[in-house]
């Protein structure tokens, strides 16, 4: 029997430093995040990193935890939810970090019956440190612990006409009662050397104005290239001014060079450019979490507000949008039958 295995980032159990300091060990001890040697990662992050920073991750995420826990985790159960009423198959929800393991989800499905699973990293975009990571982290739970069960991965979908249609109504939804003189689609970022590392040909990426824009088989890989689409495919659908749309890249770490440009600059440049009225949409991620709820729709408010900005609005993610659950049942539904992806 098939089945549908939907895989997040994860969060930690509690908002508090004693909970979110092995939830950042596991993330950030993952060699596809801290791409460095063994030993430096390990000084790197436990020696330095994990000194300070789970007491700040701890007080942003008091900021935005909800009564039934992290945002991230609830929104992404309502999807699982919505989507199995849509879906003959099971559906199983797992997390690469954290207590909600791969591993239980794909016990969940076994118990059911399935022994061919559709792994859908819940990420519209490549990188090494997301997509990639899900999907060795399932090859090996699947290798382990389930050798008798098929694994097929959904592509990354950030160019696919029906997903670029869902995320612009959506946005058009949340823009028709709000004045903007900027849209700003502001990603998560990834540091520079990630980018490169992620090119196969080895020789196209050179983050400058055109390799992302001149057509290469790195792009299938590139996270740069993929973000820079998906922007230009939603301006396109909506007919959006090109003056008044631009990508910028946020939650950084601190060492070496992230992609720019970074988005705590653009929110104080804009207003100097008379850019005062902003709209901020986060299209890397699927479901509202830290990185939006506390980095772009609190912090990021206050600074473009206090850098001179007048009126500011977070577009939410698709979350549990019924017409993205519909996109997602579509495809699952259409892998079940035929055995096809969408492209
Ligand atoms: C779009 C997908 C993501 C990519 C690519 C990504 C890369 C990446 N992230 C860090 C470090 C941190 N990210 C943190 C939170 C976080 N990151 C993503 C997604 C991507 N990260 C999400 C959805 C979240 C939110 C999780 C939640 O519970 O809501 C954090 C933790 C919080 C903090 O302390 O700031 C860190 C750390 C790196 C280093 C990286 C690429 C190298
Ligand atoms: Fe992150
Ligand atoms: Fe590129």
């Amino acid at each position: 029997m098939k089945g549908v295995l939907l895989v997040n980032l994860g969060s930690p159990d509690s908002p508090t430093p004693k909970d979110v300091k092995p939830y950042l060990d596991e993330f950030l001890m993952d060699e596809r995040v801290i791409d460095v040697n063994k030993v430096w990662r390990n000084i790197l992050v436990r020696g330095i990193i994990l000194q300070t920073r789970p007491k700040k991750s701890a007080e942003a995420y008091s900021k935005i935890w909800w009564e039934e826990g992290s945002p991230l985790i609830v929104i992404s159960e309502r999807f699982a939810e919505k989507l199995k009423k849509q879906t003959k198959m099971p559906v199983a929800l797992g997390m690469r970090y954290g207590s909600m393991t791969i591993k239980k989800a794909m016990d969940e499905l076994r118990q059911q019956g399935v022994d061919e699973v559709l792994l859908v990293p819940l990420y519209p975009h490549y990188a090494m440190s997301s997509f990639e990571t899900v999907v060795v982290k399932v090859m090996e739970v699947q290798k382990e612990f389930f050798p008798n069960v098929k694994l097929t991965t959904l592509p990354a979908f950030y160019k696919n006409p029906d997903y670029i249609k869902v995320l612009s109504a959506s946005i058009a939804d949340s823009l028709k009662d709000f004045e903007y003189d900027h849209i700003l689609f502001s990603y998560h970022g990834i540091p520079e050397r990630h980018v490169k590392k992620s090119d196969p040909t080895k020789y196209h990426c050179k983050i400058d104005g055109s390799c992302c824009f001149t057509n290469s088989v790195a792009h299938n890989t590139c996270y740069r290239h993929q973000v820079y689409d998906t922007t230009e495919l939603v301006k396109a659908e909506l007919n959006l001014p090109e003056e008044k749309v631009s990508s910028s890249f946020q939650s950084r770490l601190a060492g070496d060079p992230w992609l720019k440009p970074y988005t705590d600059y653009e929110f104080e440049r804009f207003p100097k450019e008379g850019k005062k009225r902003l709209a901020v949409i986060t299209p890397a991620f699927v479901a509202d979490c830290l990185e939006t709820l506390e980095e772009i729709a609190m912090e990021g408010k206050n600074q473009f507000l206090e850098a001179g900005g007048t009126d500011y609005k977070h577009i939410p993610c698709l979350n549990d949008d019924d017409a993205w659950v519909s996109l997602m049942a579509q495809w699952a539904n259409n892998w079940e039958e035929t055995g096809n992806l969408p492209h």
